[in-house]
């Protein structure tokens, strides 16, 4: 696990990929880089809108090109979307180029630390559990397939989750 440098960050909304990400590259000393944010810094656009205009499909070709690039990179702690691994060509670049973390979340949390950000679009709805239920019987075996390590965030404060993380960077393959 040593010889990979770059840590990739996968898991559902509100698993807490932007902000366990910014703690772990800020112990390791990595940039941090979040594959939502440089989708619209670089569209110009945030991600709601470019949901309405161009539809999901066109949201994830957006964000495939984005991580074609970014997992090019080296020494960076990466947070991508919750939906990255839907498509094949994401997951493979992930896979194949650093440490893939899943941040394992259950719904209820999900609910939690959304409820207040109505930035996502998939979940401004009526039924926002019934969503995040399905998205996670369709997502969770591919969180897992491409997954070296998988750490649960439920009950732990972000810098403990961070923290573990690291711990079992350390550690050697099994
Ligand atoms: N382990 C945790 N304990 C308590 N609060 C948390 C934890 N992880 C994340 N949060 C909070 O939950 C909210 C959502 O987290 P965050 O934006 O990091 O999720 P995300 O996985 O990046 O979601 P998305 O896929 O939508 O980008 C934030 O307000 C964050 O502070
Ligand atoms: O789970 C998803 O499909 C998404 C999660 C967010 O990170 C954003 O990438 C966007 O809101 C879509
Ligand atoms: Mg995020």
């Amino acid at each position: 696990m040593k010889g990979k440098r770059n840590i990739f960050l996968v898991g559902p909304m509100g698993a807490g990929k932007t902000t366990i990400g910014k703690q772990l590259a800020e112990i390791l000393k990595l940039e941090f880089v979040d594959s939502d944010h440089e989708l619209e810094d670089r569209t110009g656009a945030p991600i709601d809108w470019i949901f309405d205009i161009e539809g999901e499909d066109g949201f994830r070709k957006r964000e495939e090109a984005i991580l074609e690039e970014l997992t090019q990179r080296q020494g960076i702690v990466l947070a991508t979307g919750g939906g990255a691994i839907v498509s094949d060509k994401s997951r493979n670049f992930l896979a194949a180029r650093g440490v893939v973390v899943y941040l394992e979340t259950s719904i209820e949390q999900q609910l939690e630390r959304t409820r207040r950000d109505k930035r996502r679009p998939l979940i401004q709805n009526d039924n926002p559990r019934g969503t995040l239920e399905n998205l996670m019987k369709e997502r969770e075996p591919l969180y897992l397939e491409i997954a070296d390590l998988t750490v649960a965030t439920n009950i732990s404060s972000v810098k403990s989750v961070a923290k573990e993380i690291v711990e079992l960077m350390e550690q050697p393959i099994a």
